[in-house]
């Protein structure tokens, strides 16, 4: 087992799906897997492996956060050999252009985080989604008539912002929703030469104020779970 994830080798699928919620991961492992293991549940961040069509698929938790994504994203990918991992999570709408539980494909994630500017000594860093996993994803919408966003995104390090106004800014500039995982999700997975992607679910409108409940986050998200199994198994 890795240092937070309680999984044997082989034990985890080189595919994985990642909800920040470790919830949602079990509703969707329950939901739409077959033959479903429990391979971890260290510190309670569920992972689990099952079958969806004739596919291993995995979906782990991450928790919250660049900080927390990063560590569950490295372990995956340097101690599992995860090639594809696609992020299934819940954003806060910016652009007025965006309802709540509309669907996000994120290009890529602008940041408030400190972290790759550390990484990069200064340098910004322009992370972005895995263009065949997008196109995919985009295709396979298509044909389900999902009406979906492809845009950019801000991964932000505060919840609960001070600047508020600035949020508002940025949606001046093209990014829709915000979120706090992506951006470290598609820098790390360009780091190991894998796959990534992130769809979103609008879980609350930062303009109106109108907001689902943490159960309608955990469990009533189907179109992103169902546009991400049936985008990595194409
Ligand atoms: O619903 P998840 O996937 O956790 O994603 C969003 O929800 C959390 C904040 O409520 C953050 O992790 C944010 O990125
Ligand atoms: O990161 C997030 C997720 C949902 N809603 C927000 O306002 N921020």
């Amino acid at each position: 087992m890795s240092t937070h994830i309680g999984a044997a080798p082989g034990q985890v699928a080189d595919t994985v799906l990642l909800p920040g919620d470790p919830l949602r991961a079990q509703w969707i492992a329950q939901t739409y897997l077959r033959d479903v293991e429990c391979y971890s549940s260290v510190r309670n961040m569920l992972g689990f492996t099952g079958t969806y069509g004739d596919r291993r698929i995995s979906v782990q938790g991450t928790g919250m956060g660049h900080p927390s994504l990063a560590i569950y994203a490295t372990e995956l990918m340097a101690d599992y050999g995860v090639r594809t991992l696609v992020r299934v999570g819940s954003c806060g709408a910016l652009s007025e252009r965006l309802a709540v539980r509309d669907v996000v494909l994120a290009i890529t994630a602008s940041t408030d985080s400190a972290m790759n500017r550390i990484r990069f000594e200064g340098f910004d860093y322009a992370p972005a989604a895995d263009f065949g996993l997008l196109r995919t994803a985009a295709d396979v919408a298509r044909e389900r008539e999902l009406p979906i966003h492809v845009a950019g995104v801000a991964s932000i390090d505060s919840f609960y912002s001070d600047r508020p106004e600035l949020l508002l800014r940025l949606a001046d500039y093209g990014v829709v929703a915000v979120d706090m995982e992506t951006n470290m999700l598609y820098t790390l997975a360009a780091k190991f030469d894998a796959r990534a992607l992130t769809v979103l679910t609008v879980s609350d409108h930062i303009r109106t104020g109108e907001a689902t409940t943490a159960q309608e986050r955990e469990r009533t998200f189907t179109a992103m779970a169902e546009l991400a199994l049936e985008t990595v198994t194409a």
